[in-house]
Formats: C-alpha cells, structure tokens, sequence
C-alpha cells in the first residue's frame, strides 16, 4: 500500500435532497407497472416520455427497460442524485489514475486495457505504450500456440491448454471462451478451465489428455493464492509423471499470468513464459489484461482485440453521453431505485443465450466482491443498503425453476433478461429454436411486469365453465400480482465486440452505483481475511 489518499471523502448520499426527494417519491407509493405501460402506450408524446427515456443504444447494445418501476419524476430524481453525488467526475478521477482504490492507494486503470491507440490517452502515452507491448506479448504467445509453432519438450504441437486460476483470474476468461464458443470450437487449441483445488476438478480435465501437447497457464494476479499453487503444484507433479521430470522439459508446458513476475520466477516460471499485468488491474476488472489468455488462445489475437474494441466502445459512450442517455449510469440507477427505495435486496440475472450460462457467475463476482461494502469512503458505518445479492442462471432453465418464486413469491426481484437478435448456430432448424428462445424471454419480461390482477382471472375461470363459488375459492391462486420490475439487454449478435461491451456495460454500472452509495468498489478485505485465517490455521491450531 503506498498512501491513503481518498480523492474524495464521499460519505452517504442520504445528504442529498434529491435521496430525500426519491424517498418522498418511493413513500407516495407509485403506480403499479400495468397501468404505467398503459399510459405510456397512450401518452401524447410518445417521443419524450417515459417509454422513450428508458430505451437507449450504446456501443451496439440495446438497453430496454420500459418495465422498470419508474416514472419520469423518479428518473429526473435519479439523475439529480448522479449530479448530487459527482458520478462524472468520479469517472474522471478514475481515468486520471487518482487512486480510487483509496484502501489500497491504488489507481483502477482497466479501461486502459482496451483503449488501443486512443488519441491522448488520460492515463498518459507511456502507460499506454507498456500495454500495447504487453497485449502484443502475449497475443503473439496465442497465436503461436494456436498455429503450432509453440512446441511442447519432445517437438510437439500443443492440442490443449488448461487454465489454472480462480476468481477473477478464472471466472473472466472462462465466461467469454463459452459466450464466444462459436469461434472458440473451431481452434485449433482446446481450452480447459480448473478454478477447484478440489483433486478430481483437475483429474476430470487431465484424464484424457496427452502431457506432451499440454499447456498449463498459471494464472494469479498475486503469485500466492493457495488454490491456485495447490493446482499449480499437482499439475507439475503430473507432468512429471509423465515423463517431463525436469525443469527444462517442463518449462515448454508452463506460462505463467501475473502481477507478481518475481514470484513467478521464483517458483520456475521462465520470464519469456510470463506475461504481466498492474496493480492497478483489479482481478475481476481483468479479462481486458494477460488473464485474457486463454480467451485469446480460442479466439486468436484479431477477435480478442475486436473484443478489446467492444469494450472501449462502452467506455466511450460512459465518458461522452450525458447523463439522460447514459447507458450504464441508466442501469445504476434503476438497480438503486430498486436497491435504496422499492427495497428489493437480491437482482436476478437471466441471460437466454445458452452460451451466456457463465455469465451470472462472471456478475456476482464481479458486482459482489465490488459493492458488498459496508463502510462509505470517509470511514463511516453504511447508512444505505449497497450491493444487492446477484444471482441468477439461464433464464429458460430457471422458468421451470425459480421463476415460481418471482411471479408468485413474497419476494421482489428485479431482473436484467439477456438476449442476442440474431441466431448464429448452423443448425437447420436454428431459426425456429430462436424463435422460442425469444418468445419465452418476452412473455417471461411481460409476466413479471403486467402480472394478471383479479378481475381477469376471475373471467379467465369463469369462461372454463366453473361456478361462482369456484371461481371465488380459486382465483386468489391463480393470480399474479406482477409490478416485478425488469430489463431486457439485445445483443446485436454473439460476437467478440457485442460481449466486451457488455463486461464493460456492467462494470460501469457497477462504478457507478458505488459512486453514489460512497463505498470503495476496488477493495475485497473481507475475503482478504479468510485467506490470512487459512495461512494461519495450516500453521498451528485454528485460532478460537
Ligand atoms: O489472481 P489471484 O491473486 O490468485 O486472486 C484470485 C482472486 O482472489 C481474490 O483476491 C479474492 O477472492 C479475488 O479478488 C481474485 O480475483
């Protein structure tokens, strides 16, 4: 840690009138969401109201979150407390490497990652010189392998590569090798993950593969993490046994991916097998850096820069757009109207693309180890609820799940649905399994927003031909009471570009809303301490 320097000493933003204008609002009570979509369908200005203020486009992606709770006085008020609580010049401070990250006297510079040769870059020409060097070092190491110029010991291609890692140095990659598994299975490189230190995570994966066409690729920002060394060290030993006994012939089987190159190099690692990120690179902000890898191995170096492309082009529409067609602000502050005012504490996630299954898990890191905070940045006790809990899945599998419970549950909870236009699969009847896929989303988004109140399912049993007492003992378990705000995000396609823009959507809202709650995203010292009471326990009695 090199200082403790908060850039800005946020504390809550319960200070602000526009939060005592949005618990006036949320207290009025608010109209429930059938009737505001009928007024929007019959509002006279269709072009300036609500239902136009809730659409917007950015970097490809489409946001709409007409089923959100919202009126167009509580969105004017949500705005206000964007401006009361300096979001913009947060994001500023952010960009000029101020160590926002104040706990840890860090800058927070991923967007840098993926900038490319951005014009007068605000992080400097030097910074953006190293990691454009570093970006050609390791995509250069990907191509290789994936062309079979990277030999293992006895002069053989490589036909495998095996991620070792966890959180953020697993969970980033992994999530985009299967998003963009249209490309991925046709490389000539199979890509494995292993984030369990648990022995038959990794046996699952080893079993079938030939030790001499294997790449293990070590990644850990840190060089310490135990489940990562754990899987490290047993992935040696089998190579080991299988032949490659010395460091020599194991060295061609063995990248590593770190912040820490001396640790590396201490534990064996070769320094041209190493590839580098910062400190100003947070773990679950480093998909963008060398832990972006194996993704690069699968999806070779040009559609991992179109990937890189994706995600610059959301920040450019973060830094430029003003607030009122600000995409992922937009996002921030329904999910706090939500969180702060309708008081729902978890947020689902329901992608409906299959290959977008890892993404809820991406999120959750990716949201909860950020704003799982309970300290605003001058050091006070928490005065509003921060991050809710994210979970989620396939929203397909999750209708026959726990959809139940959101529909007709004692819970509120808001959900992001994910969709892609356009199909992609080369399958002849793709276009019909499309077809279902979406319908499904929009009556699902519909359901949760409309409900079906008593009066129609009173006529709804009525017209199968039951009688009055019938009707009136059954219609109080048929019904929904809806009014379960939701969102629905296109992707144009599931493309390199379409998906860096959607990790970058999510880390800005993300900034965002911590932004406005005054917590520091940056830090996780929570988890910090079960790693130091395992340390501590493996040397002696666990501590009472
Ligand atoms: O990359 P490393 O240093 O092995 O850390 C792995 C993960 O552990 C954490 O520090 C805590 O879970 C995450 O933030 C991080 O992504």
């Amino acid at each position: 840690m090199t200082s403790f320097n908060p850039p800005l000493p946020a504390a809550a933003p319960t200070r602000h009138p526009s939060w005592q204008r949005l618990q006036a609002l949320a207290a009025q009570g608010q109209l429930h969401l059938r009737e505001l979509l009928r007024a929007d369908a019959s509002s006279p200005s269709p072009n300036t109201g609500r239902s136009q203020r809730l659409q917007l486009q950015a970097a490809g992606l489409r946001l709409d979150a007409r089923h959100q709770a919202v009126t167009p006085e509580v969105l004017d008020a949500l705005l206000e407390l964007a401006a009361d609580c300096q979001v913009g010049t947060q994001a500023q401070a952010l960009c000029r490497g101020e160590p926002v990250n104040s706990t840890e006297g860090r800058a927070v510079l991923h967007p840098a990652l993926r900038a490319g040769a951005m014009p007068n870059p605000p992080w400097g020409a030097e910074l953006a010189q190293r990691i454009e060097s570093e970006l050609g070092r390791f995509l250069a190491a990907a191509e290789r392998l994936r062309s079979g110029h990277w030999l293992g010991h006895s002069g053989q291609r490589i036909t495998d590569v095996v991620n070792l890692g966890i959180g953020g140095s697993d969970l980033g990659p992994r999530m985009a090798v299967a998003a963009l598994e249209s490309l991925a299975c046709n490389a000539p490189v199979r890509v494995h993950f292993v984030s369990n230190p648990d022995a038959w995570a990794l046996h699952r994966v080893l079993r079938p593969l030939d030790a001499a066409r294997t790449v293990f690729i070590v990644q850990s920002k840190t060089f310490t993490t135990q489940e990562t060394l754990t899987l490290a060290a047993s992935a040696r030993r089998w190579l080991h046994g299988h032949g490659l006994q010395t460091p020599a012939q194991q060295a061609p089987h063995l990248i590593a991916v770190t912040a820490a190159p001396a640790m590396a190099a201490q534990q064996g690692y070769r320094s041209d097998h190493t590839f580098g990120f910062w400190d100003w690179v947070g773990g679950r902000y480093s998909v963008w850096s060398a832990i972006g890898l194996p993704l690069a191995i699968a999806i070779g170096a040009q559609a991992f820069r179109e990937f890189l492309r994706g995600g610059h082009a959301m920040d450019q529409h973060f830094w430029t757009a003003d607030a009122a067609h600000n995409m992922p602000l937009l996002m921030a502050l329904l999910g706090i109207w939500n969180r702060n005012f309708l008081h729902c504490p978890t947020h689902l996630l329901a992608p409906y693309p299959s290959r977008l299954d890892a993404f809820t898990r991406f999120v959750q890191q990716l949201d909860m180890e950020s704003n799982g905070k309970s300290t605003h940045l001058n050091g006070d006790a928490a005065q509003v609820s921060t991050g809710p809990i994210v979970w989620g899945g396939l929203g397909i599998d999750g209708q026959h799940a726990y959809f139940q419970l959101l529909h007709q549950g004692c819970h509120r909870v808001p959900v992001d649905f994910i969709g892609v236009e356009q199909e992609d699969t080369p399958l002849p009847l793709a276009a019909e399994h499309h077809r279902v896929v979406l319908l499904n989303l929009r009556a699902q988004a519909l359901a949760l927003a409309v409900g079906r109140d008593r009066a129609d399912t009173e006529a709804e049993l009525r017209a199968s031909g039951l009688s009055e007492p019938q009707v009136q003992a059954l219609w109080p378990h048929r019904r929904f009471a809806g009014n379960v705000p939701n969102s629905t995000l296109w992707l144009p396609a599931l493309t390199p570009h379409a998906l860096g823009a959607l990790v970058a959507l999510y880390e800005h809202k993300v900034f965002c809303q911590a932004a406005i709650w005054g917590i520091n995203a940056y830090d996780q010292w929570g988890v910090e301490l079960g790693k130091t009471l395992a340390k501590a326990m493996e040397q002696g009695p666990a501590p009472a």
